[in-house]
């Protein structure tokens, strides 16, 4: 990453796993304040992990992480890891984005309201409010889950495979949305295999049996990947 850059979250020699098993290895890494981050990599290489560790919910068996963002992180799940069986709309969904911000009544104010009306808006799910969240299609319960993830206007906001499985429309449009947010000055990863997708972020960090093995900034600049692919 250009030295010059503002991080809003850096890694030194952060190692994490589950119980016995290490999954992220030394990982050190600089995620530029503002920007849109790609990580990518084989199933199992500790994408997931690396999110959860960068959302503050998985805690690093060694290593530092040091913040700069200023606001608690959104961490927006993979659309499968949430049950069909919830019985929640659209728009409570949506609206569990503002639990952080509620006063001390729990009450949602005429400004969280406005929030997640806005949101749903931006994700155009407006006209879906009123349905149960399990009642929709994959790519509409992802924008549901981003609309839930805006909500929280947090400065860093992290995805796990915003897109996977989604039609090319549907992955555009989330795509589009994730870069008008970086324009915003929002610090965005996302962990995705599209490598179209990847090469659209400003910043990529290739992660392999949990190290990052290159790194890359620009869009789609393969001969940067190249120049910066790190030893091991
Ligand atoms: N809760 C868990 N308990 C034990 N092992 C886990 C757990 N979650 C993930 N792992 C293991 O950690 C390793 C890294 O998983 P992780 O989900 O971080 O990878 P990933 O790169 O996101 O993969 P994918 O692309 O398939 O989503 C895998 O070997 C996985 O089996």
């Amino acid at each position: 990453m250009n030295r010059s850059t503002p991080t809003a979250v850096t890694l030194h020699g952060v190692s994490a796993g589950y119980g016995r098993t290490a999954v992220l290895e030394g990982v050190d890494a600089a995620v530029p304040a503002g920007r849109a981050t790609a990580l990518v990599g084989p199933n199992g290489s500790g994408k997931s992990t690396l999110l959860g560790v960068l959302a503050g919910v998985h805690a690093p068996d060694s290593g530092r992480v040091e913040r700069r963002h200023l606001r608690r992180p959104a961490l927006v799940v993979q659309r499968s890891a949430v049950s069909d069986a919830l019985p929640v709309t659209v728009r409570e969904t949506v609206a569990m984005g503002r639990w952080e911000h509620l006063g001390p009544w729990r009450r949602p104010s005429a400004r969280d309201r406005a929030v997640v009306a806005g949101c749903m808006e931006r994700l155009d799910i407006t006209d879906l409010a009123d349905r149960p969240l399990g009642a929709l299609s994959g790519g509409q319960r992802q924008r549901v889950l981003l609309a839930q993830g805006l909500a929280q206007q947090s400065d860093l906001l992290l995805l796990d495979e915003p897109s996977t499985g989604l039609d090319t429309r549907a992955q555009g449009a989330i795509q589009r949305v994730l870069e008008e947010v970086a324009a915003e000055g929002v610090t965005v990863v996302y962990a995705t295999h599209d490598p179209e997708s990847a090469a659209r972020a400003d910043h990529r960090l290739h992660l392999r049996h949990g190290r990052i093995t290159a790194e890359a900034e620009g869009r789609s600049s393969r001969r940067t990947d190249a120049a910066v692919e790190r030893a091991g």
